[in-house]
């Protein structure tokens, strides 16, 4: 592992360098183990503790194949659904092993009794497998975590529609939570050069997802002038999709729980933003009943916030908790855009509200093969950038992931895997000068 950081981090390395350093049997590995995943039987979810479930462990190097790449991990970051996996919610990720296991040949090595967890890296390509041309050993990469196989017409349009799609390191093994991870080759990515390490891989899940959800027309189709609701505004998903609205015109109403988090709402150029915690909404009685009192007071706090305006598209994500009240402020012929239900996927709304007023509920899954190097594009333009918060080793990743379990965090949290320290990487020092304050924005808050 020394000779990959030594050569990572010299000069004059060269790919021919990289192609001739000897890969390691083993490397060390964030994984949750099969022989736990009862572990927290009987506990309710907020009690279940990532910090118990998540192990650094030796595992063995997985066989390189046709159209695969072995990357060297410098960074990663904590996505949600490592925190799902590490408290095997809602259900065991290794169901999804055993599943793709069974595919081929080759995709059997992903049925283990670990899961190396993690959906996004920044590193640089070690090996590629037959039939890669585009990559190379020594090249700086991100990778996007959309894996597919596109053996059936339905994804060729759209890469998302594969139905062999799936999530790298959530719904297959060998992620990015490691210090090598293993991907399809045609996941990879240029890293934007002004970024450091752990910059640039912390983007890459929440950002391509919030372009689909928002921006694409597979999504929201956002235009400029529309009033975006943003639930999480500084989290994960919304810090983007606050950019997005931003950087394209629009007008966004973000919500967030805490003072600290309308500041930096306001510090990314929102005007318009709700401390749902301060304002109290209480959108549930009990656990079996709404309150539409509180839909109308939290939509009239809208209209104030935009001058007697609605919603054209609700960013949705928190799912039971919210789903009601978004749908309840969505204007006519506006769009509810959901990717996710953190507080129960069960949701419940007054079908009143969407099919007399001709709302629309559209499902959003992370992003295909074009919009996620789209997203990576505006990153590596210095249009969007990464909200990185606080960065962590890969020894303490159980904390960092409990952390974004218990709501601690803001923006994005990452993880250093090969990297020794932070800020290593950046090559482009004119271009990250340019756009250092936004960079820095989430850092230490
Ligand atoms: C990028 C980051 C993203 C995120 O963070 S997203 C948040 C984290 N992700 C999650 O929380 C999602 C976790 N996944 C799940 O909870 C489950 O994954 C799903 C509920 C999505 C799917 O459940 P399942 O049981 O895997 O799939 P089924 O489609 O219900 O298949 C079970 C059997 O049911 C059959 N079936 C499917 N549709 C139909 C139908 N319409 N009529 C009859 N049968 C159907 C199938 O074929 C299959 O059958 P057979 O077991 O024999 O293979
Ligand atoms: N389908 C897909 O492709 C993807 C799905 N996801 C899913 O989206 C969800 C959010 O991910 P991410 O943004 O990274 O997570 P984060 O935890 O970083 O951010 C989510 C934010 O949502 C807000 N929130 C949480 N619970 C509630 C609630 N009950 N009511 C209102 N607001 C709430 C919080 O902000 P505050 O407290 O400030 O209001 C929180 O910071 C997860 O479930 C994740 O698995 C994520 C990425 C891709």
């Amino acid at each position: 592992m020394k000779d990959i950081l030594d050569a990572i981090q010299s000069p004059d390395s060269t790919s021919a360098d990289f192609a001739n350093i000897k890969l390691p049997e083993s490397y060390r590995a964030v994984t949750v183990h099969k022989d736990e995943q009862e572990m927290f039987a009987g506990l309710a979810s907020r009690d279940k503790d990532p910090r118990k479930s998540l192990h650094l462990d030796d595992v063995a190097l997985p066989e390189l194949g046709p159209g695969e790449a072995l990357v060297a991990v410098m960074a990663s970051s904590v996505n949600y659904n490592s925190v799902w996996t590490s408290i095997f919610e809602p259900v065991s990720t290794f169901g999804f092993l055993e599943r793709y296991g069974r595919l081929s040949e080759l995709s059997k090595r992903h049925d283990l009794p670990y899961h190396i967890i993690g959906s996004d890296l920044a590193g640089v390509v070690l090996r590629t497998g037959p039939g890669v041309n585009a990559w190379n050993p020594g090249d700086e990469v991100v990778a996007h975590c959309l894996s597919v196989e596109l053996e059936s017409s339905d994804g060729h349009n759209d890469t998302m529609l594969d139905p062999e799609q799936r999530i790298w390191g959530f719904e297959t093994n060998f992620g990015g939570l490691a210090e090598i991870a293993l991907v399809k080759s045609n996941q990879l990515m240029p890293k934007p050069d002004h970024l450091s390490w752990e910059e640039a891989a912390s983007p890459g899940l929440v950002n391509s997802t919030a372009y689909r959800q928002l921006v694409s027309r597979n999504g929201a189709g956002m235009k400029q002038g529309d009033n975006v609701l943003i639930w999480g505004a500084s989290g994960g998903l919304g810090s983007y999709a606050t950019q997005f609205a931003l950087a394209g015109g629009a007008n966004p109403i973000c919500v967030v729980s805490s003072p600290e988090k309308a500041d930096i709402c306001r510090s990314m150029g929102a005007e318009a933003v709700i401390d749902r915690n301060a304002e109290g909404y209480k959108f549930w009685k009990d656990e079996h009943t709404q309150d539409p009192k509180e839909w109308k007071r939290f939509g009239k706090r809208i209209r104030e916030l935009t001058g007697g305006e609605d919603i054209d598209i609700v960013f949705e994500h928190p799912g039971r908790e919210t789903f009601g009240a978004s749908v309840y402020v969505t204007r006519k012929g506006g769009t509810i855009t959901t990717c996710a239900s953190t507080s129960g996927y069960m949701h419940e709304y007054d079908n009143r509200y969407l099919w007399m007023s001709l709302k629309r509920i559209i499902g959003s899954h992370f992003a295909n093969y074009r919009e996620a190097w789209e997203a990576n594009r505006l990153i590596a333009k210095g249009k969007i950038h990464p909200t990185l918060s606080k960065v962590y080793s890969l020894e303490d990743t159980g904390q960092a992931a409990y952390d974004v379990h218990r709501n601690l965090h803001q923006g994005k949290v990452g993880v250093l895997a090969l990297a020794p320290e932070e800020g290593l990487g950046v090559r482009n020092h004119e271009l990250r000068a340019q756009h250092i304050d936004a960079i820095n924005r989430f850092r230490n808050i």
